[in-house]
């Protein structure tokens, strides 16, 4: 009989399959048992599987028996099931791509708006919906009445300003049992000592607990790639696992009909043994050792090492080597008994090592579940579940749905009815899913009483008589390991669809579940997030107006009041030098203290007037000191009244006292210095009044009533006679005259000096201070002293103002960049929610077992 065996180190396409049969099947397209037409044309394939195709094996010859009605009947379910398990591999491979695809997203998505995880109460599900991010924004900004009731001119007054921002509200990420009853997939594995992952998720941050989500997906995606390679790769892995001693590599060997695998090793097999038909390895029995840290290559033998099989007890003994020993058996039995040579599809049955042997295993046991297509759990009837057996369990039910259990050493127990309703109890809560199929998924056995010909032994396969493993069997323990084997074989190679497709499956739903928990709670959060940031975008825009319109027309007021005050001192300098300048020639400043000291009475004069001019200055430095007090203390209020408490502005004392503290008044600088001279003892305006009048007149006058102190009569009498006398006279008296008026007119000047002194030196100071136009400076001296002093504490307030408006600002960009990044966060998750939706209900319609009604399955 010629059978066809998949070989798929040697023939990866299509196109190299091998077909035995195919003059039976060539009018069947590909079935996937046997279909693999090789006619010189490659016919049509049906729309149904002509999107992904996959290498199909023959159906072997076994299978058809002869060519009666009966098995062409079974020959074509059979193909009508291949059909349908093609079309749902390549739907649930595209199914795979695209929650791959939703799941990169996420990731990139949850790198830069974190997503979050329900919050939950003990008892009561989720209690609080979020209705505020986390880190991102903030609370509502307090706000702050500012009143700018100034003598100012008033800006707007009780205008609302932001002050500060308040500190982030962080939301409660409280993570019970319950949500990790909710999470498959996505569900975060706190454990750190005594803290609850409840306590532990509610102390991580934000970032913290994204990073984790990050990992998960990760490690998602890793296990969606495997399950695209597990299900569209034809061979079957089979994961014989199980309780320390429990018998699996005895269960294993009793598969094959072969002692094979070491048994009741001490110390306890503890290398992963992967058996495999022969026949891939060009029919060559024996052992490929693959060290640690070696990709296994059949075709390479710098892979792996070669034993041969009798090495294989001491191999499995050995884990601080090697990581797994390929063992490839040459079954020569017929396809229809042989697990591993069965003609439809290649089958690597793999004995690992017990669960609770030490955790290292273990855990490599969990994780090479992930590669598996079916698990074999083999339990002790003596001792039911171990703990590490039930977390097994648990967890591959999770993804794999279905566990063949494989209750061994049955033989041990008496009460054999108490035994599996007990352990069916336990499967009940373990996996609800095996024990609702119990009659072909759990089976009570000894594996030990089935018979393992010897190798000479000639016995055409017969299992019943004497167990050669064990003690004597009888036929119930053959009866019922063949119904095992039977339901093996059908679960494993007639229900791939099951076996194969279903783990790809609920993995995906569980993954789809997931996806829509957290993308359902996280719409919402970006939902409230969005609106709230709405809200207090709608709240602060207009504080912000205000503030700025406030601190504009603030700012304005300020400048107005301060050049009114800076007038107003202007002004009132000026009128005072005026009126203090006009009247210095006016009064007497020193007492004369006659002819001779008359220099130091001229200099005297001129530093008193000086210094009443200075004195004046003086007062109206003060004056202006205490304006500019007054004004520094009226923005100092408006500063503090804005801005107490702040940062933002600083209150400063203002020591008046240095105000014009450096002379910088002409006069004491010198710039005025009226040096006595000559002519500020004569009065020549004087003289030129008298030389108007007459020589003589002016001398008898001035002679007469200034010097003589004669009446004007009498001089008058005297001019009179002259005329009488006549000329000759007149020349005797002329000289004497002439003298006499000298004499008087020294005299006046002299006795004169008192008045002129102060008024010609009042005359030329005036002058001088016109010259260098001395009221103007000094007034705007002192203005602008006053100016720049008030300019400090109003570029205090402006600049207060400037902080508060920056602050404002930055606080409604980032509202607005939150709102926009909420936005689409919401457009995102509820996209997210709505195809994880419809996936999940697409996947969850796939039928994997039944057949196909009305049309393929679309993805
Ligand atoms: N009575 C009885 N003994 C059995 C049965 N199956 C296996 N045994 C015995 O149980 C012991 C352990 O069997 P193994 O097959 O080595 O068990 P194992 O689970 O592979 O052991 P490790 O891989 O080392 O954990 C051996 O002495 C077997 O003979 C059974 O069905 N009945």
């Amino acid at each position: 009989m010629s059978s066809s065996y998949f070989d798929l180190d040697d023939l990866p396409g299509p196109s190299n399959r091998r077909s035995t049969n195919r003059d039976v099947y060539v009018s069947a397209h590909d079935s996937g048992y046997g279909a693999s037409v090789y006619s010189e044309v490659e016919p049509e394939r049906p729309t149904l599987v002509s999107r992904n195709t996959m290498p199909l094996p023959s159906v072997p010859g076994a299978m058809l028996g002869g060519a009666s009605e009966e098995n062409t009947q079974r020959l074509l379910q059979f193909q009508v099931q291949q059909l349908h398990y093609n079309e749902n591999r390549a739907a649930l491979a595209r199914a795979i791509t695209t929650v791959m695809n939703m799941l990169k997203e996420l990731q990139s998505t949850n790198r830069e708006w974190p997503a979050q995880y329900p919050a939950f109460s003990p008892g009561n599900g989720p209690v609080e919906k979020l209705t505020a991010p986390t880190s991102t924004s903030d609370r509502p900004s307090h706000l702050r009445r500012v009143a700018t009731d100034l003598p100012f001119p008033s800006a707007n007054q009780d205008k609302l300003t932001l002050v500060s921002p308040s500190p982030s509200s962080e939301v409660p990420r409280l993570m019970s049992s319950q949500l990790s009853h909710e999470f498959n997939v996505l569900k975060l594995d706190l454990k750190l000592g005594a803290v609850s992952p409840a306590e532990l998720v509610q102390s991580l941050e934000k970032s913290a607990i994204a990073s984790l989500l990050d990992g998960k997906i990760s490690q998602a995606l890793k296990h969606l790639l495997s399950l695209r390679e597990r299900i569209e790769d034809t061979a079957s892995k089979v994961l014989v696992t199980g309780d320390l001693n429990a018998g699996k590599s005895t269960f294993c060997n009793a598969l094959l009909r072969r002692n094979i695998l070491p048994e009741d090793q001490q110390p306890c097999t503890n290398v992963f043994c992967e058996v495999l038909d022969a026949q891939i390895n060009n029919g060559v029995e024996e052992v490929h050792a693959i060290p640690h840290g070696s990709t296994y290559n059949r075709q390479d033998e710098r892979t792996y090492d070669v034993f041969p099989l009798s090495q294989l007890e001491r191999l499995a003994v050995s884990p601080e080597i090697y990581m797994l020993l390929k063992v490839y058996i040459d079954d020569k039995r017929p396809p229809e008994q042989s697990l591993l040579r069965n003609g439809v599809v290649d089958i690597a049955l793999i004995d690992a090592p017990g669960l609770n042997l030490d955790s290292m295993q273990t855990t490599a046991v969990f994780a090479r579940q992930e590669e598996i297509d079916v698990v074999v759990f083999v339990v002790s009837a003596e001792n039911h579940f171990t703990l590490s057996a039930k977390e097994f369990i648990w967890n591959a039910a999770h993804e794999k749905a279905f566990i063949f259990i494989v209750v061994n050493r049955f033989d041990n127990i008496r009460d054999k009815n108490r035994c599996s309703r007990l352990i069916l109890e336990q499967v009940s809560k373990l996996s609800p899913r095996t024990y609702d199929d119990s009659d072909d998924l759990v089976h009570f056995v000894s594996s030990n009483k089935v018979r393992i010909p010897e190798p000479d032994d000639n016995d055409d396969g017969d299992d019943s008589g004497d167990g050669d493993n064990g003690g004597p069997s009888n036929d119930d323990d053959v009866v019922d390991f063949e119904r095992l084997e039977r339901c093996l074989r059908n679960f494993v190679l007639e229900k791939r669809a099951i076996s194969k497709l279903a783990p790809a499956k609920t993995y995906l739903l569980n993954v789809l579940g997931d996806l829509e928990a957290l993308s359902s709670y996280n719409e919402e959060l970006a939902q409230n997030e969005a609106q709230r940031l709405k809200d207090e975008l709608t709240r602060i825009a207009p504080i912000y107006e205000a503030t700025l319109q406030n601190s504009v027309k603030i700012s304005e007021d300020v400048d107005a009041s301060i050049e009114k005050l800076v007038t107003s001192v202007y002004e009132h300098t000026r009128y005072k030098l005026e009126h203090v300048i006009a009247e210095i020639g006016a009064k007497t400043y020193v007492e004369y203290p006659g002819i001779f000291a008359v220099y130091s009475y001229a200099a005297d004069t001129r530093d008193a007037m000086l210094h009443s001019i200075q004195q004046s200055v003086v007062e109206c430095e003060e004056f202006a000191r205490k304006r500019t007090t007054g004004g520094f203390n009226v923005l100092k209020n408006l500063g503090l009244r804005h801005f107490q408490g702040t940062a933002y502005y600083t209150e400063k004392i203002f020591n008046n006292g240095l105000m014009f503290s450096r002379r910088k008044d002409l006069l004491a600088r010198g710039s005025v210095s009226a040096p006595i001279e000559f002519t500020d003892y004569i009065d020549l305006e004087q003289k030129e009044k008298i030389s108007g009048l007459g020589m003589s007149m002016t001398i008898a006058t001035v002679a007469g009533t200034g010097v003589l102190g004669l009446p004007s009569a009498v001089v008058s009498g005297v001019v009179n006679a002259s005329s009488i006398i006549g000329l000759r006279n007149l020349r005797k008296w002329v000289v004497p005259a002439l003298g006499l008026v000298l004499l008087c007119g020294a005299v006046y000047f002299i006795s004169d000096i008192p008045n002129v002194v102060p008024r010609k030196l009042a005359k030329k100071l005036k002058r001088e201070l016109e010259s260098v136009d001395y009221i103007h400076t000094n007034s705007d001296r002192i203005a602008s002293e006053c100016r720049k002093v008030l300019k400090y504490p109003s570029e205090d307030l402006r600049s207060a103002f400037q902080q508060l408006l920056d602050e404002q600002a930055t606080q409604k960009n980032e509202r607005a960049k939150q709102m926009s990044q909420a936005e689409e966060s919401l457009r995102y998750f509820s996209r997210l929610h709505k195809d994880s939706r419809s996936n999940f209900n697409m996947i969850s319609k796939f039928d994997l077992e039944g057949v196909m009604v009305g049309g393929h399955v679309e993805f």
